[in-house]
């Protein structure tokens, strides 16, 4: 049995001796005229660590190297990718399918708020419902010579995020975290979840990691001292990337300028997954 069994089997990836029901296959095609080498998910264990941020600078930075990439919006209940990238324009369809709506840069990006009359109307469904719209996220959307496919995944690890797991091909999950206590239970937390669900981790990412004071060139670690090598280690995980607290950051997911930010610290990640797509590619 594995160590990470809760007893239902109905939810669980794992082939271990004792499965009691059989492995349902849950998983869904993606659209027939879609075609994606690689999907990657970007989780938390909680809200408002800056996963959003990380997905949409990952997707810039592997954009930059020369790939065609799609993010895939999962947060339905709070979409920020749009808002980073000033996107203001509505997704068309056509008797096909669902076009995802392109950046400046040339990412390709579908999200519950390319699809609502008002972007600022909240979305009060439940959890099926919410599930429901990811999965067409998925099979509605024609998702035409994407490299990569980000999917910034609603925080937590409740029925939305399993949903997605389930139905949609993942082949490698990132974990976004910050400095705070919480983080080792949280992090096992989204581990677990991606074992059950086996789904490779390709590691972590510290947000808010530290501040560089523009004064003295000094790093200030505000949210206390990570422990983040120890968490990892503990996982036998990697340590992929740490990003410091930056307002020029900030400002310019505010003003919808993600594309126009300069820093190299998601690089290392971006040869991970090149790496991914030439292995496929051998
Ligand atoms: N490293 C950073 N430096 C400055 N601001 C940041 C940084 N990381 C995140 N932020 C800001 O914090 C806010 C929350 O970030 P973000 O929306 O990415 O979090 P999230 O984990 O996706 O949240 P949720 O899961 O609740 O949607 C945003 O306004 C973002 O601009």
């Amino acid at each position: 049995m594995s160590e990470n069994c809760n007893d239902n089997c109905s939810s669980c990836a794992e082939e271990c001796g004792e499965r009691r029901e059989p492995r349902i296959d849950f998983s869904e095609s993606p659209h027939e005229m879609s075609s994606i080498k690689k999907v990657i998910g970007i989780v938390s264990g909680k809200g408002g660590v800056g996963k959003s941020l990380v997905t949409s600078m990952l997707a810039v930075t592997m954009r930059r190297m020369g790939y065609d990439i799609g993010i895939l919006d999962a947060d339905i209940t709070g979409p920020s990718i749009p808002k980073a990238f000033g996107i203001t324009e509505r997704a068309k369809g056509s008797e096909f399918g669902l076009f995802p709506v392109r950046t400046k840069t040339g990412i390709d990006t579908m999200s519950v708020n390319l699809l609502l009359e008002d972007p600022s109307d909240p979305v009060v469904w439940r959890g099926p419902i919410i599930a429901g719209r990811v999965k067409q996220f998925w099979t509605d959307v024609i998702w035409s010579g994407v490299d990569f496919l980000f999917i910034d995944m609603p925080p937590g690890t409740g029925d939305v995020p399993l949903t997605v797991f389930q139905s949609i091909p993942v082949d490698g999950i990132i974990v976004v975290t910050s400095p705070q206590e919480l983080v080792s239970m949280i992090v096992s937390k989204a581990v677990k979840m991606a074992e059950m669900m086996d789904v490779p981790i390709l590691g972590l990412v510290e947000n808010m990691s530290y501040f560089t004071c523009p004064d003295n060139g000094k790093d200030y670690q505000i949210f206390g001292e990570s422990h983040i090598e120890e968490i990892a280690e503990k996982h036998q995980l990697d340590v992929l990337a740490k990003l410091p607290i930056d307002p020029k950051i900030s400002a310019a997911c505010d003003q919808g300028m993600i594309e126009l930010f300069e820093g190299d610290w998601l690089e290392s990640v971006g040869e991970i997954l090149k790496e991914m797509i030439e292995e496929m590619e051998e």
